[in-house]
């Protein structure tokens, strides 16, 4: 299940209607995060109104807090004015790194969980709900700005300065995806059934899309209709036509290789937009210079990178996936890891402020794989 950027504040986070939901989890007292299949397209774009706890607040997105707080700027005293003002400039400027790194943040608002847009946005929604404390709120939101400023300078490599990156996503669980790497679909069905309760993301491995090709794609998603898919295709030429294939057959997301030609990432970005889905660059091979290539593949407009060490990669003497999440908390965009990810290590994934950790060798050569994935994701704090 995605979780929406929509970072709500809650008058009372210990309601048992937020605490048992399914559809909304706690970020922190007083914060919560929505599911994506919990809010009607229509409302992550425009905001709604939505009775949490017997109070009516205002929920919007990070675009659509920038627009609200422009209403809230012309009443109020003058340190809300002032406070709402700094949001607004710190939500426009995270919102333009939204607009330069990904094509449709405003379609895909989970993959905009960054560089504190959420904090922002969340304190603006406070002040603006008028539902709480004024001067806390003012202090919260300060706060979010703070942070704001912060992040913006977590893309740049940690200097002698001694600055260190911001907190991005700590407070939102990494997403686990799992690698369905077998070569029959009747064994992916298999593995999807015993492992979906406790993933968010089902990936057709590149060799299970080769061995039993597109219509594997269809068979799990009409098998997990309430799951992402997501079809490892590792298209290395002709991105769009590629990754057309793989969204008509019903991929949610789709992988094209970040050391492709700049053309053909283009084109699967272009054909995401035309299905309204998500594209994501796969690094593997690109070791050298790593971080300078995902963030020219993120301004292409993939919704994220997965920084990737291959099987064949993973084998060799004195491999660690450190280097990949080094690369991660450096780059400054949002990015998944897949390189052996295991119970000792999903822990400095998610730490690493990755959006998604995959894991495939760690479940499929389990004796148990439903209880390796259980446990992986009960590793995610
Ligand atoms: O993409 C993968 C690899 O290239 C084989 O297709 C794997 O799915 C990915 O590496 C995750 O698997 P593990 O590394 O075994 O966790």
């Amino acid at each position: 299940m995605f979780w929406s950027a929509v970072s709500v504040p809650v008058i009372s986070s210990h309601s048992p209607l937020l605490r048992s939901s399914k559809n909304s989890r706690l970020i922190r007292d007083g914060e919560i995060a929505l599911s994506h299949s919990w809010i009607p397209p229509s409302s992550r774009i425009r905001g709604f109104r939505s009775r949490i706890s017997g109070r009516i607040l205002r929920l919007r997105d990070c675009t659509d807090a920038q627009n609200r707080s422009t209403e809230r700027s012309r009443t109020g005293t003058r340190a809300e004015r002032t406070a709402v003002k700094s949001a607004q400039t710190a939500v426009r400027a995270r919102q333009r790194t939204v607009d330069h790194h990904s094509a449709r943040p405003r379609r895909t608002p989970g993959f905009a969980i960054w560089k504190g847009v959420p904090a922002v946005c969340s304190a603006v929604a406070s002040v603006r709900s008028g539902a709480v404390d004024r001067r806390a709120e003012i202090g919260a939101l300060s706060q979010a700005v703070a942070r704001s400023r912060l992040a913006d300078r977590s893309a740049e490599p940690i200097g002698k300065s001694g600055i260190r990156r911001a907190p991005r996503f700590e407070e939102i669980a990494v997403k686990l995806q799992v690698a369905l790497d077998v070569a029959t679909l009747e064994d992916a069905l298999t593995l999807a059934r015993q492992t979906a309760d406790h993933v968010d993301i089902l990936e057709l491995g590149t060799p299970l899309i080769k061995a039993e090709g597109l219509d594997a794609i269809k068979a799990i998603k009409a098998a997990h209709p309430d799951k992402l898919v997501f079809a490892d295709m590792k298209t290395a030429d002709a991105g769009e036509l590629e990754a057309d294939l793989a969204f008509a057959a019903g991929a949610d997301l789709v992988t094209v290789m970040g050391a492709a030609d700049d053309d053909t990432v283009r084109g699967a970005v272009a054909a995401g937009r035309k299905h309204g889905k998500d594209v994501v660059a796969d690094m593997i091979t690109v070791v050298a210079d790593r971080v300078t290539r995902i963030r020219e593949v993120s301004k292409m407009g993939v919704s994220f990178v997965e920084i990737h060490a291959g099987l064949d990669e993973q084998a060799k003497p004195g491999y660690t996936i450190q280097t990949l999440l080094d690369d991660g908390k450096q780059a400054g965009v949002p990015f998944s890891i897949a390189g052996g990810i295991k119970a000792e290590s999903i822990a400095s994934v998610q730490d690493s402020g990755a959006t998604v950790a995959v894991a495939g060798g760690a479940i499929y050569s389990a004796k148990d794989p439903a209880a390796a994935a259980k446990n992986l994701k009960s590793l995610i704090r």
